[in-house]
């Protein structure tokens, strides 16, 4: 059964100027970890906020837990847990109370769930005096997870619970969601973070309101469809710059200290070819080499036949990185 189902969903803002959520389908199985994956202004937030029953869309259908996100908002609003973006507790209030504040919300406590939020619950318990306006941004984390899990909720939406934490507060944050899958939980989650990408089940990859692919990573990663190389040289900025410009190079973006590049017509020897441009453009201390494919690899790939080449492809890189 789905527990999450996105059927056309489309959202504008401005008065229709502004296409935040383009014709969006998808579906969470019930007990999935699901990923939405893209940048800033993706339409990630407006997606979860139709889902959570705060936003009307323009046009199209939603349901979770089986209820309608229109005519059974209220039967939503007892069956999930969200996590927005923006850290939403009580500033001033202390840990305890926060925790205490959303357990009454629902009509329980915290005791009755405590198998449920136990591991994540006991990281924050020294600072349960302490108020939520004073907590280290890993902290605030775990106490905003502990507060959208409290009621033990079916469907638990988590938007961008990742950002801005540090990284190993994210690493533990993953574990602690592997967990709750493992409880039943249906786990609707977004980020910028392509690393993070694999650690869901499936994912949809979404850009600029439009869902471009929905797949198992394995797959996605699977079927990258051409040879992918990374290159660097003493002067990486002008190396991008030339092979960029040559006609038998498609694509070319910064990766770190590294090019990631594919040449025109998948040939066999892209190898060689990007050395001998590099070498005829003066370039010095060169390496290239062929890669495997990463998420965000794919995530350009898919951008860029959806749109002219060498466009706004570096943009979206660093917004991500
Ligand atoms: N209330 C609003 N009024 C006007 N434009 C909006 C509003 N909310 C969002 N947008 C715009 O809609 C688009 C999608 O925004 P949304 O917040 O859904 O994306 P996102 O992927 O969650 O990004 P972010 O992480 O930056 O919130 C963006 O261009 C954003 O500027």
């Amino acid at each position: 059964m789905n527990d999450i189902i996105v059927h056309n969903i489309t959202k504008t803002y401005e008065k229709g100027a502004v296409m935040a959520v383009d014709d969006v389908s998808f579906n969470v199985n019930e007990g999935e970890l699901f990923g939405l994956i893209g940048p800033d202004g993706a339409g990630k937030t407006s997606i979860f906020r139709i889902l959570t029953t705060l936003l009307l869309a323009d046009t199209g259908t939603a349901s979770v837990a089986g209820f309608d996100v229109i005519k059974d908002y209220k039967q939503i609003r007892s069956s999930i847990g969200y996590m927005p973006g923006r850290f939403s507790l009580y500033q001033d209030l202390t840990v305890q109370e926060n925790l205490d504040f959303f357990a009454n919300l629902f009509g329980t406590n915290q005791q009755q769930n405590y198998h449920l939020i136990k591991d994540i619950y006991e990281q924050i318990k020294p600072f349960s005096n302490r108020r939520a306006g004073k907590l280290s941004g890993g902290m605030k984390q775990k106490l905003a997870l502990c507060c959208a899990l409290v009621h033990k909720p079916r469907v638990l939406f988590l938007d961008e619970p990742t950002t801005g934490v540090d990284v190993v507060s994210r690493r533990e944050f993953w574990e602690m969601l592997k967990k709750l899958k493992q409880q039943g939980i249906t786990i609707l989650v977004s980020t910028p973070y392509m690393d993070e990408a694999t650690l869901c089940e499936r994912i949809a990859l979404i850009q600029k309101g439009k869902i471009m692919r929905v797949d198992t990573p394995r797959n996605i990663l699977d079927t990258y469809p051409v040879k992918l190389y990374a290159a660097k040289a003493a002067n990486i900025y002008s190396l991008l710059k030339d092979l960029r410009n040559h006609p038998d190079i498609e694509s070319c973006y910064a990766f770190g200290e590294w090019l990631h590049i594919t040449v025109t017509g998948n040939k066999d020897n892209g190898k060689q070819l990007i050395e001998r441009i590099a070498i005829q453009k003066g370039h010095v201390s060169i390496v290239v080499k062929t890669m495997k494919p990463g998420i965000e690899d794919s995530f350009i790939r898919s951008m860029q036949n959806r749109q002219p080449p060498h466009t706004e492809v570096k943009e979206m890189h660093d917004e991500v990185l």
